[in-house]
């Protein structure tokens, strides 16, 4: 699978940890930054990450910061982007099969890497349920 992951400083380690882990799988990581755990602000990697998932280049995305907000309020400013903030594992599998959510922000500073890669495994391999679900997803962005 086509993957893209980004962050900020918060995330980096996270973020370098599943990229390994990712690639290891087979899965295509393109990381969108940062690339150190300088302090840095998540719009400037989290808005490009965005854009690539809407243009189709990669079919899901990883965002990573302190708390999950702030990487999944900036991807969701996004007319194609549906993130989910998730922090358990029924939450990341029914961001898929209820919301078809296409962005899984992750809290780095609340979750354990153990967990944090167990959410990115279920989001990556559970499937939208679609039938009433659909109707609700295609009426969430605003033309
Ligand atoms: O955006 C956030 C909060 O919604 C993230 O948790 C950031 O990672 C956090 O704000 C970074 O905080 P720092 O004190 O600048 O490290």
């Amino acid at each position: 699978m086509k993957v893209a992951i980004g962050g900020d400083h918060a995330g980096f380690e996270y973020k370098t940890k599943l990229i390994d882990k990712l690639t290891s799988l087979g899965h295509e990581v393109k990381d969108f930054g940062p690339f150190s755990d300088a302090s840095v602000d998540y719009p400037d990697y989290v808005h490009p990450l965005s854009d690539a998932i809407e243009a189709g280049a990669y079919e899901l995305g990883l965002v990573i910061c302190g708390s999950g907000n702030g990487v999944a309020i900036t991807a969701n400013k996004h007319q194609g982007i549906r993130a989910a903030l998730c922090w358990n594992e029924d939450l990341a599998a029914l961001a898929r099969q209820h919301n078809n959510a296409n962005v899984l922000a992750l809290p780095a500073r609340f979750i354990s890497y153990e967990l944090a890669e167990k959410l990115v495994e279920i989001f990556l391999n559970t499937d939208f349920e679609g039938g009433r679900h659909l109707n609700r997803v295609n009426k969430i962005a605003c033309t």
